[in-house]
């Protein structure tokens, strides 16, 4: 193994165009995929043992090489020298950054203290000094130890990770140039180049990418390097210097190299001043260009930057170019709208910009350093907004969305009705390195040539983004919103706006329609699916009456042909763009064009109140309008178990009330597949009685309600239960009552009591009393708008879900 006394004294001068040909250096036979750590280790001790050679080859005086000879012997049998110059390399044209408001300088170029920071990726210029010190790097070299990265395009392209530069003597002092063999060891890591290159740079050589899974070397390398530091003199500092970052970083030294030709003259002319037990690692311009310390060293490698998430959404129509310029908007507007730089080791967010990195967790003896994370964040408290719509074209707004997610670039969401939507707050956005965007497009205008925004235009994006930041809709405004569309219609949102939000500024009348449209969504879709602030389900059930009836007024309006009578979709008009059947744990969605559902309508009330009468005359009277409707009643006496209940209500059989009743579940159970089935056909089912008797007769015989009710929990819950409100007496006045079981007044008490208990927003209460002319007219008009209702759309839900 090479020992850094082998390296102790070393100074140099480099031409300013010595370099070996890319070209050269692709023919090394010695391969990235082939280095091991063994291999590392070998190409540090190549490196040493190169320096050794020409040092010995100069008779400098300035060397004292301790280096045992056996390890000459490895380096020229898996290296042999070759003695091929090097030349300057091109730059590749490829600037992914030009024109844009990004600086081209990558972040390769942060150095800070001593703390080197090699980074690729996603680079900005923004707040971010590294750029800077990558272009106008000054040696103020206190220490000796000067590491600098600005990263030229291409210069990642090292295919041989064996070099040799051929160095000419240049100027006075200990001189390199009789050193004619500078075996350069670099490693091939084109795959972590990502383009992002400080174009003045225009000399290239070989160098090799420092990983973070190269700490061991370094660490080998910082520790020898501080104790050579300690103990000798300026010169040996700059020799100490330039092998450590020959054997590790060849184009740290160039680069550095680089700037003092630029910036001095043609020679590479370096100067340090060594100071006892320290040295000083300076490669910015400013307050820490002279940063001097004993610290220990780390070197983080910065591979890549993570920036905030986006969302956009854009129609499916759009053009995969139009998506491609909003993504771009996107991008450029966040960019220059500033941001800062956020640090995250290992998951943690690192807040405390006053805490030493030592202090945080980022030392060379951390082993986790792998887990450090890299971010751009919003430099403003208020998430960003960009409408990326630069033509104006405004037909439709997103809310702000964040997600969790931290990896994912952009992301699209198909549905935003599904995303969180209560929990959103500024300070968590920040928090999250989330950048909010408000896209907001339907139609994307050509491509339009990049746009600088003007302070005066960044400020009103600002407020814009201050105005549009999500601010959920409270109950209390759903409610608001519901009653002033109820008594408005959905196609006059300005009035919405004046009527009911008045003065909330923050609410415009397009952020109404979106709402409006949301809450739409969220009443047809299953309970489980929803998400974001709860919505009481009655306040749901209005959205979804509202929306049905004036969609039919909307078509009416437009003069579109009615179907029938009571002017339902016909069948074959794809008014509906999407019906569902909403279940509890499921959603049965038919497209367009599918047969509008049928209408749930039971029927309740006590014996001979005159269920069989009206149903039969609402059944004539749906058929006769249109309407494919069928009659139904439990208990269904034609089943095995209709028969079995038939034989105990009419006194031929003894049961007991749980099994009784279990019985006429049964029955119901029995036909709840086709009754879906029915319904989801198109045909109405008028039913009479159903579960609401089968508890009322069970309770008011003493079983408990909530175990009366257990059964029946799943079977589907009707459109609508009329209930035909009559007094015990007044029904036991009416014909051939007294033949069943349950036909005694006193017991029709206690289940006219059951039934009070049992009344929900779905039940018409209809005086029984009435004539039957009466009764049959108000039936009608009730249900009537519950079938156009579920024609429309109205989801189908389950019986005593919750
Ligand atoms: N509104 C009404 N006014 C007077 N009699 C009625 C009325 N509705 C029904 N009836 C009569 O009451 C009796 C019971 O009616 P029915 O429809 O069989 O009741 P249910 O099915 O509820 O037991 C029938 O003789 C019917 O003609
Ligand atoms: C459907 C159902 C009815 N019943 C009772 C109510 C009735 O008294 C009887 C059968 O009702 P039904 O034949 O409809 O009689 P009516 O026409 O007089 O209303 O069964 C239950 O006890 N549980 C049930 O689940």
């Amino acid at each position: 193994m090479v020992s850094h006394k082998c390296v102790e004294e070393f100074s140099l001068q480099f031409p300013a165009n010595a370099r070996a040909p890319r070209s050269a250096r692709k023919k090394r036979s010695f391969k990235k995929e082939e280095i091991t750590e063994n291999d590392k280790t070998c190409a540090i001790d190549l490196l040493a043992t190169v320096a050794e050679n020409l040092l010995s080859e100069t008779g400098s005086s300035h060397m004292s090489i301790d280096k045992p000879v056996e390890d000459h012997c490895l380096v020229k049998e898996e290296f042999p020298v070759e003695d091929k110059p090097l030349k300057p390399a091109t730059l590749p044209e490829f600037n992914p950054y030009q024109g844009s408001s990004m600086s081209p300088c990558g972040f390769s170029s942060v150095i800070s203290g001593k703390v080197e920071i090699e980074a690729e990726g996603f680079s900005h210029s923004g707040g971010i000094d590294s750029c800077q010190a990558g272009q106008d790097l000054k040696p103020s070299v206190d220490g000796g130890a000067v590491v600098l990265d600005a990263r030229p395009n291409g210069v990642g392209s090292l295919g041989g990770s064996s070099s040799r530069t051929k160095v000419p003597s240049m100027g006075a002092g200990v001189s390199l140039g009789a050193l004619d063999d500078v075996h350069m060891f670099s490693r091939d890591d084109d795959e972590n180049f990502s383009g992002y290159i400080c174009p003045r740079v225009t000399k290239k050589s070989p160098r090799s990418v420092p990983r973070v899974g190269d700490r061991r070397i370094r660490k080998i390398l910082a520790s020898r390097h501080w104790k050579g530091g300690s103990r000798h003199s300026e010169a040996k500092s700059w020799r100490n210097y330039y092998l450590h970052h020959q054997r590790s970083y060849p184009i740290k030294k160039r680069k550095y190299f680089d700037h003092i030709s630029d910036s001095v003259s043609d020679d590479y002319r370096l100067r340090s001043k060594m100071q006892r037990g320290s040295r000083a690692v300076s490669t910015m311009k400013g307050p820490g260009a002279s940063f001097v310390s004993s610290d220990s060293h780390v070197r983080l490698r910065i591979k890549s930057f993570r920036v905030p998430e986006l969302f956009v959404e854009i129609p499916e129509t759009a053009t995969v170019g139009s998506l491609k310029r909003m993504v771009m908007e996107a991008v450029s507007t966040l960019l220059s709208d500033g941001h800062r730089i956020g640090l995250m080791v290992q998951g943690k967010k690192v807040r405390d910009d006053n805490k030493t990195l030592h202090q945080t967790g980022i030392s060379q003896d951390n082993t986790h350093l792998d887990s450090l994370d890299f971010s751009l964040e919003p430099s403003s408290e208020a998430p960003h907004l960009l409408s990326s719509n630069p033509s104006g074209h405004v037909c439709e707004e997103l809310s702000m969305c964040r997600t969790s997610d931290m990896d994912t670039l952009f992301k699209t969401e198909p549905d935003l009705a599904l995303f969180p939507s209560g929990s959103f707050d500024k300070e968590t956005a920040a928090d999250d390195s989330k950048a909010l965007v408000h896209a907001a497009l339907t139609e994307l205008s050509p491509p339009q040539p990049p746009r600088h925004k003007s302070n005066k235009q960044q400020q009103q994006q600002q407020q814009t983004a201050q105005r549009r930041m999500r601010r959920p809709f409270s109950v209390t405004e759903v409610e608001a919103l519901v009653q002033a569309v109820e008594k408005l219609g959905t196609g006059r949102w300005r009035d919405v706006k004046h009527s009911a939000f008045e003065d909330a500024d923050h609410r415009t009348y397009v952020d109404l329609k979106d709402k409006w449209k949301t809450l739409v969504h969220t009443a047809k879709i299953s309970p489980q699916q929803r998400r974001g602030e709860p919505v009481p389900q009655e306040l749901l059930n209005r959205v979804l009456n509202a929306h049905g009836y004036w969609s039919q007024q909307h078509m009416e309006t437009l003069a579109l042909p009615k179907p029938e009578a009571l002017a339902l979709p016909p069948r074959s008009f794809n008014y509906l763009s999407r019906s569902s059947v909403r279940m509890e744990n499921l959603t049965f969605s038919s497209e367009a064009g599918a047969k509008p559902r049928g209408a749930l309508i039971v029927v309740e009330g006590l014996d001979r109140s005159g269920k069989s009468t009206q149903c039969a005359k609402l059944r004539s009277f749906l058929e006769s309008s249109g309407h494919p409707t069928e009659l139904w009643r439990f208990p269904d006496r034609e089943t095995s178990v209709g028969q079995m209940i038939s034989a105990y209500l009419s006194n031929k059989s003894q049961l007991d009330d749980r099994t009784i009743h279990l019985l006429f579940s049964a029955n119901r159970w029995e036909k709840r597949s086709l009754m879906e089935e029915k319904l989801k056909g198109g045909t109405t089912l008028i039913v009479d009685r159903y579960s609401y008797s089968g508890v009322a007769f069970s309770s008011a015989k003493g079983l408990g309600i909530e175990w009366c009710k257990a059964p029946e929990v799943g079977l589907l819950a009707p459109d609508s239960v009329l209930y035909l409100d009559i007094s015990p007496e007044r029904a036991a006045e009416r014909g051939g009552y007294g033949d069943e079981r349950y036909e005694r007044v006193d017991f029709q008490k206690k289940v006219s009591e059951f039934y009070q208990t049992l009344r929900d927003s779905s039940w018409k209460i209809i005086d029984a009393g009435d004539s039957m002319e009466e009764v049959e007219k108000k039936i009608q008009q009730v249900v009537l708008d519950k079938v156009k209702e579920c024609a429309l759309g109205k989801s189908l839900s389950l019986l005593w879900s919750s």
